[in-house]
């Protein structure tokens, strides 16, 4: 007989996508946040205020959690929403948690899954190509959807664990679809913010700044250098050229998320280091091993960092 407990759910580092998620899932789990505590305080004093795509509402029901100690053990999955600069740091503080438990990631970037299997033997992988931001404490807006999430199994014998996921997900009603390679599904999502996320962060410009003709010569060229990359890794993108990207991207993706900011712009803006390493900086970094010139990589890389570094300069 199938058990009709309520799966229990624990996201780590719940901000702009954590918190919309623990929104959406509290109508079908138990749902415990890890979040910083201005976000626990408002949530705690009068819920979580959603709005946007996945519904206007206020949710009363998602329980935030300030460390490991707050976390029940009837947790069946956790996922991590933290920015990936906090992917080791949140793993250390949460180890004992996440350990024997299977552990999704929904981050952008390369290299996340790699740090979350340090920790636990069932790794999920995953993408997110959804518009999230904080609007205030306690307080998210969902502005913009373009695909489907993406799940599948990066280590362990996750299967089963990949499908409860998928399951609870699901009966949120949010679209999602298991990945049978998600090693190039996190690829594939890190090829929109390799050609975006910097440029807009940049310009303080939301999305749709890629479709001027001299901004679009300079994402035509970060796309170009990670599809030589990822060819050198190995890696099998949807896509057999640059160029066939390129179109998806200006006829689909930028379209789809044209009025809206990406994440790095937030960071820039709030002084907080950005995931340029694990995007462009990455690209850069492996082009370098595999003797492949990536200049507009390095060259936008350094200056996010730049940026990152300097306050009169963000
Ligand atoms: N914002 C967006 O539209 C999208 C973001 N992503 C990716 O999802 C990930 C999360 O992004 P956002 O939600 O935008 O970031 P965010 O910065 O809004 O949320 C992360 C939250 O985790 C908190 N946090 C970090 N370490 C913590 C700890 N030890 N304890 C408690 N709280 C902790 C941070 O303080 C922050 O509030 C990133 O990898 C991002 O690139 C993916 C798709 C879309
Ligand atoms: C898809 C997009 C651009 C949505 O905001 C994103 O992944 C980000 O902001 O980092």
């Amino acid at each position: 007989m199938e058990s009709l407990k309520r799966p229990a759910v624990l996201i780590l580092g719940a901000g702009a996508v954590g918190l919309s998620l623990a929104g959406r899932l509290s109508q079908v789990a138990t749902v415990y946040a890890a979040c910083r505590p201005v976000h626990a305080g408002a949530i705690r004093d009068r819920g979580l205020v959603m709005e946007g795509v996945w519904g206007d509402r206020t949710v009363g029901t998602v329980a935030c959690v300030s460390g490991p100690a707050d976390v029940p053990p009837a947790v069946d999955v956790v996922v991590v929403t933290a920015k990936g600069t906090g992917t080791r740091a949140i793993c250390e503080e949460y180890a004992g948690v996440i350990r024997g438990r299977p552990t999704a990631s929904l981050q952008n970037g390369i290299g996340n899954e790699e740090i979350i299997a340090e920790y636990t033997d069932t790794v999920i992988g995953g993408t997110v190509t959804t518009n999230f931001s904080v609007a205030g404490p306690g307080h998210v807006r969902v502005l913009s959807e373009s695909a489907p999430m993406h799940l599948g199994v990066w280590s362990g014998g996750g299967g089963e664990a990949l499908g409860r996921l998928i399951g609870i997900i699901r009966s949120a009603g949010i679209p999602v679809e298991a990945d049978s390679d998600i090693r190039s599904g996190k690829w594939t999502k890190a090829l929109l913010n390799i050609a975006v996320n910097p440029i807009c962060a940049l310009l303080r410009a939301p999305v749709g700044a890629a479709v001027d003709e001299e901004i679009r010569e300079i994402v035509d060229g970060l796309v170009r250098e990670t599809f030589a990359v990822a060819g050198a890794e190995g890696v099998r993108l949807p896509w057999a050229t640059a160029d066939d990207y390129l179109d998806y991207l200006f006829r689909v993706q930028v379209p789809d998320f044209a009025a809206v900011y990406p994440s790095m712009y937030h960071d820039l803006r709030q002084g907080r280091r950005t995931e340029i390493d694990l995007l462009n900086g990455y690209i850069a970094a492996l082009g370098e091993r595999h003797g492949i010139a990536t200049p507009q990589n390095r060259c936008i890389a350094g200056l996010v960092r730049y940026a990152e570094a300097h306050p009169d300069a963000r």
